[in-house]
């Protein structure tokens, strides 16, 4: 990176405030100023070329009835709010059963940075697709009740032991930085700084930059005040959703439509396909104005659960209308 570029991207990663920095509890280096009808005025206008999922919910379906709609749905932010706690971002019940409805209607499936298993532990639904650590660790849901997820795609799974050796590496290193913590996403791993002290920043983010200095196979991308540390390959969300519908057979098919929903800067893989594609939904999940390749926005996760709600509903009315048109 030239030394500008550089500044930008580790502020950015720092939660610290860029150009385009979105998160709204970034650190606060700036003196606390009322800029709320500013942020008010400024969302307003992001919200006319990223207009709200709900309020555009009739344009967005119209033609869409015979489609094939695949439904894709990120975990953090998106189906559970951000909370303080990584192992506390529990999803509402509510949210589980729109969740399961949408399923109900549409293959669905859940991608997500945690591990597998985490996210699945979190979700606990057993008729919507897993994947984990941003789509590195695939599995298919079972097709009848004795039968349990089938693996089918670790893009990354010959890193595998090294990962674990940097997650280890990084725990040891991260310790006496108060509030850091390390959390094993199986195919990567996050470094949370979201406790850490602003006068901490640059020491963890150095530590952490001279750890992969041994490891050079690997990078570091970034979420909300997370560093997440992956293997260099191929593959990202985008991929993982581009794999979905190629396993559940809807390869080079032009009625096929896929629905993403997400909050992350990861999502954005997925929207660039959807764009690529010049096919499907993309919504971003942001309640503040954020550079994305999304065309829709819904503004946290209630209005997520209002948007599959109203999915549900549309498809129970469109399959009823199809089956008997009006005469
Ligand atoms: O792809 P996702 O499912 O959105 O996962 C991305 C990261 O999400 C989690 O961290 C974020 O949510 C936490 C709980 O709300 C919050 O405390 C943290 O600050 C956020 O970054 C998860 O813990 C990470 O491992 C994922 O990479």
């Amino acid at each position: 990176f030239p030394t500008g570029r550089r500044t930008v991207f580790f502020r950015s990663l720092m939660g610290l405030p860029t150009p385009l920095s979105g998160d709204r509890k970034s650190v606060q280096v700036v003196p606390n100023i009322d800029n709320s009808s500013d942020d008010e005025t400024n969302y307003n206008s992001w919200l006319k070329k990223h207009p709200c999922g709900l309020e555009s919910f009739e344009g967005i379906m119209k033609g869409l009835k015979r489609k094939k709609i695949v439904v894709f749905l990120d975990y953090d932010g998106t189906l559970s709010p951000i909370v303080d706690d990584p192992d506390r971002a529990f999803m509402s019940s509510e949210m589980r059963e729109a969740v399961r409805e949408v399923a109900k209607c549409f293959p669905t499936a859940i991608i997500s940075g945690r591990s597998r298993d985490k996210v699945k532990e979190f979700v606990k639904l057993s008729n919507v697709h897993y994947a984990g650590s941003h789509g590195m660790d695939i599995t298919t849901a079972p097709t009848s009740d004795n039968e349990v997820d089938a693996v089918s795609f670790q893009p990354a799974k010959k890193f595998l032991p090294v990962i674990q050796q940097i997650r280890e590496v990084l725990e040891e290193e991260t310790r006496k930085i108060e509030g850091a913590m390390v959390e094993d996403n199986r195919f990567c791993v996050s470094v949370h700084f979201r406790h850490v002290h602003e006068r901490d920043l640059d020491k963890l983010e150095k530590k952490v930059e001279t750890v992969l200095e041994r490891y050079p196979d690997f990078h570091i991308t970034s979420g909300k005040k997370v560093m997440e540390i992956r293997p260099t390959i191929n593959w990202n969300k985008g991929h993982a959703m581009e794999y979905y519908l190629h396993t559940l057979g809807h390869t080079n098919e032009d009625d096929v439509v896929p629905l993403y929903i997400g909050d992350d800067r990861t999502d954005e893989d997925a929207f660039k396909v959807i764009q690529m594609r010049g096919q499907g939904i993309a919504i971003l999940v942001s309640s503040i104005p954020k550079n994305t390749r999304a065309s829709y926005s819904l503004k946290d996760p209630s209005q997520v659960l209002a948007f599959l709600l109203r999915l549900v509903r549309w498809r129970k009315l469109s399959s009823s209308s199809i089956t008997n048109p009006l005469p």
